[in-house]
């Protein structure tokens, strides 16, 4: 047996640890959250469960994580396809705080931007295993103050992400002045009148807003009602880089190094031209001006945002490596643009 302190949740005598559950849309700024929230002294004992949408992941290079505890999902959404990776995940944790070779009193899941979180909460409520060990403390959604309204109108996912939240924290308001633009904000107002938005900015933030949140059992209540049972969202042989209709993640990938200005070019032209259909592009990238030095990317619809230099690169792999998620794009055009001004460059 370990000596695991449990930090139970307030008024729950049977010790549960409490789990969160962070979403909001492609690109809205989870992983930084996460990022700085693991950072602070008060999270040490926190363990971390990471679902990336698409086969190719990324994140957990992303992630500066000074710990173990953390386990990733990829090749789908934890909503449709991965759900039982869901359960997967929380028993090896949960198996491995057990054996003492994890120690942690907490839980955090970060879905995949286009996630539904309600078979997610699901899951979490009625899987014996996990519902045994852990109760759910509350769903935080994050929500970008600059594209957040637009991804409001057009993406049924941020919608229903934005609904079933109890906290919800507008990201980068920096980029709006320090406020949560006023169509947002009443936009959000209907869609969760109970989780008034908090504003903010490279994930800065007291992590005690975002724990003691749980919903109320009527509010379980309703989800669980409302949620399908388990299994029917799993169809075998779904293909995990798609969603919907058409929105498909790829990764581009390049062994040899990239010029700055290529990469720049590509990034305008795309961001520029595909707009809101470019949900999201996240990447690494070797540049022919310092190899030894990944560059981390990311774009988000029509924003690109500042690039980060990495001190070193993370894993073995050293190619480039962009992951795009799009809607009615074709990876043939975009993968023919990046090639071409990179064999220009
Ligand atoms: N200016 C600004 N940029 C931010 C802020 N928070 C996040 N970003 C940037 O937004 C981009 C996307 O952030 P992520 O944290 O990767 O977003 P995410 O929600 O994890 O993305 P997905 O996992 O792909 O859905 C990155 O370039 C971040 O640096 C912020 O408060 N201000």
């Amino acid at each position: 047996m370990s000596a695991v302190r449990h930090q139970a949740l307030p008024g729950d005598p049977a010790g549960h640890l409490p789990v969160t559950v962070l979403t909001g849309f492609l690109g809205a700024g989870k992983t930084t959250l996460l990022g700085r929230l693991l950072r602070h002294p008060g999270m040490a004992r926190s363990a971390v469960i990471i679902n990336e949408f698409g086969d190719v992941p990324l994140d957990h290079e992303l992630v500066e994580h000074a710990k173990e505890d953390i386990v990733e999902v990829a090749g789908g959404c934890l909503c449709c396809t991965v759900r039982g990776d869901l359960s997967r995940a929380v028993r090896q944790i949960d198996l491995s705080r057990r054996r003492g070779r994890a120690d942690f009193d907490r839980l955090l899941i970060e879905t995949t931007g286009l996630a539904d979180p309600a078979p997610i909460i699901h899951t979490l409520l009625t899987d014996p295993v996990i519902a045994h060990g852990y109760a759910l403390d509350g769903i935080v959604t994050l929500v970008d103050a600059a594209t957040g309204l637009a991804t409001l109108e057009r993406h049924p996912e941020a919608v229903k992400q934005a609904a079933m939240a109890d906290r919800v924290l507008v990201t980068k308001t920096d980029l709006t002045g320090g406020r949560i633009p006023a169509g947002l904000a009443a936009r959000l107002a209907t869609l969760a009148p109970s989780a008034p938005p908090l504003p903010v900015s490279h994930g800065r933030i007291d992590p005690a807003a975002l724990f003691g949140l749980a919903p109320s059992p009527a509010t379980l209540e309703r989800w669980l009602g409302a949620t399908a049972a388990p299994g029917e969202h799993d169809h075998a042989g779904h293909d995990p880089n798609r969603h919907g209709e058409d929105i498909r993640a790829f990764c581009l990938r390049r062994p040899g190094p990239v010029r700055a200005h290529a990469l720049a070019g590509f990034l305008e032209l795309l961001s520029t031209h595909a707009g809101p259909d470019l949900l999201r592009l996240k990447g690494i990238v070797k540049l022919a001006e310092h190899p030894h030095l990944p560059l981390v990317v990311h774009a988000v619809q029509h924003i690109v945002h500042e690039p980060v230099e990495l001190p070193a690169w993370p894993s073995p792999d050293h190619d480039t490596r962009l992951v795009l998620i799009t809607r009615g794009i074709a990876e043939a055009t975009v993968a023919e643009l990046f090639d071409t001004l990179a064999d220009a460059g």
